[in-house]
């Protein structure tokens, strides 16, 4: 296995899946070692790791699948599963799945025993080129997305991309929009690269190497700034309409993948970077085709803008009361902790919504 970024990187991409992880096991000092999975990573992956010596199932924790269990409730489980299964200061967490099990791992490690080491093994497209990175853990809160964690970073985030090949294509799909997200934010170049990938029959050999690169991006605003005081806000490019979407969906029992969101987020706020900062409208129309070629279409009316903008009063990009969202002037120019009047979030729904 080799450190994918710098030296000081926790990022490794492994050549021996087995080996690399008993590496880890060996390599930090710990006592006991246990692995946190959700039902169909674990159905799905966990065959590919079980004969790596020091895991146990006496000390495996499997939380059921999806974003809508990435709550308090299966936290308190995760916490008295360690608990009640011995987990003391110098016990060590690997979580085996995507960015639900990576999110509510982490912050499980973070906070038992005031911290406990943890190890990122991302088993979706979405958590290899972003949620296993840079140290953002925590949980869905009262509908709002990610309301409750801390910044914590992994010990060690492991990439076996081999693991995509029992995703299925929808979250395929929507961990490329994390993919154009990184290109939007970091060259045209990029994403006309992306553009051209063929996402729904992938040469997995050109992924592998695309998910390298998309890690180095994420990577490069995550060393700028790990507590996301400034740059790595560029990283929510598209977050602020999308989690608005994506809890929107999630109460109205239609739930649809964070990545899809961020994608039908990323169309609002390219035409709200039109509005603010003059991104050109020949190419947000351009994108958005072409993201809805891929994504589709979130249905909503404007009877839901009110509760869209409600729910945007939650993201953490805020202060005194305001919006902050970060908009592009071009591709790969950010700005960040821009403003925008209620009219002008509501002229961006309107616009989405007559674009299909
Ligand atoms: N911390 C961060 O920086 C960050 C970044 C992006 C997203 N996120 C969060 O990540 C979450 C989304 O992550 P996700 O898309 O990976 O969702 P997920 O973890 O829910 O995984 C999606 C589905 O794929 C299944 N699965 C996992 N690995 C599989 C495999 N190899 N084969 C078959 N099925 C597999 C899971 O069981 C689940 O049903 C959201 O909660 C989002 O908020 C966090
Ligand atoms: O790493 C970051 O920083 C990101 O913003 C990455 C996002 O893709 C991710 O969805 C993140 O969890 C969003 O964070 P939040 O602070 O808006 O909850
Ligand atoms: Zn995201």
């Amino acid at each position: 296995m080799f450190p994918l970024l710098s030296k000081e990187s926790n990022v490794f991409i492994a050549e021996d899946l087995k080996k690399d992880i008993e590496y880890f096991i060996s390599g930090f000092p710990h006592d006991k070692v246990f692995l946190l999975s959700d039902e169909t990573a674990y159905e799905m992956c966990y065959p590919k790791i079980k004969e790596v010596v020091g895991l146990s199932p006496e000390r495996t924790v499997i939380i059921p699948s999806g974003d809508h269990n990435k709550g308090v409730e299966t936290l308190a489980k995760v916490w008295h599963l360690l608990s009640h299964g011995g987990a003391d200061r110098k016990s060590l967490l690997i979580t085996l799945g995507g960015g639900m099990p990576c999110d509510l791992g982490g912050f499980a490690a973070s906070t038992f025993k005031r911290g406990i080491q943890f190890i990122n093994i991302p088993t979706t497209l979405l958590a290899q080129v972003d949620a296993s990175i840079g140290g953002k853990t925590g949980i869905n809160f009262e509908g709002f997305k990610n309301e409750v964690g801390v910044f914590n970073q992994a010990t060690a985030v492991l990439i076996e991309t081999s693991f995509l090949d029992t995703l299925d294509k929808e979250n395929i799909v929507s961990g490329f929009a994390e993919m154009i997200k990184h290109a939007f934010i970091y060259s045209a170049d990029r994403w006309d690269q992306l553009k051209d990938f063929d996402i729904f029959n992938p040469d997995y050999s050109q992924l592998k190497e695309l998910v390298a690169d998309s890690i180095r991006i994420k990577d490069h605003f995550v060393q700028n700034d790990p507590l996301e005081n400034h740059i790595r806000k560029a990283l929510n490019f598209g977050h602020t309409f999308g989690h608005a979407f994506e809890s929107l969906a999630m109460h109205e029992n239609r739930a649809v993948l964070h990545g899809y969101a961020v994608a039908f987020g990323m169309i609002c706020e390219l035409y709200l970077s039109h509005i603010r900062l003059g991104f050109p409208m020949p190419q947000v129309m351009s994108i958005a085709n072409q993201l809805e070629s891929i994504f589709g279409h979130f249905e909503f009316t404007k009877d839901h803008f009110d509760e869209l903008y409600r729910l945007m009063t939650h993201d953490k990009k805020n202060d005194s009361n305001r919006i902050n969202f970060t908009l592009l002037e071009e591709i790969g120019k950010i700005q960040i902790n821009c403003q925008a009047s209620k009219d002008e979030i509501f002229d961006s729904l309107h616009f989405y919504c007559n674009i299909k």
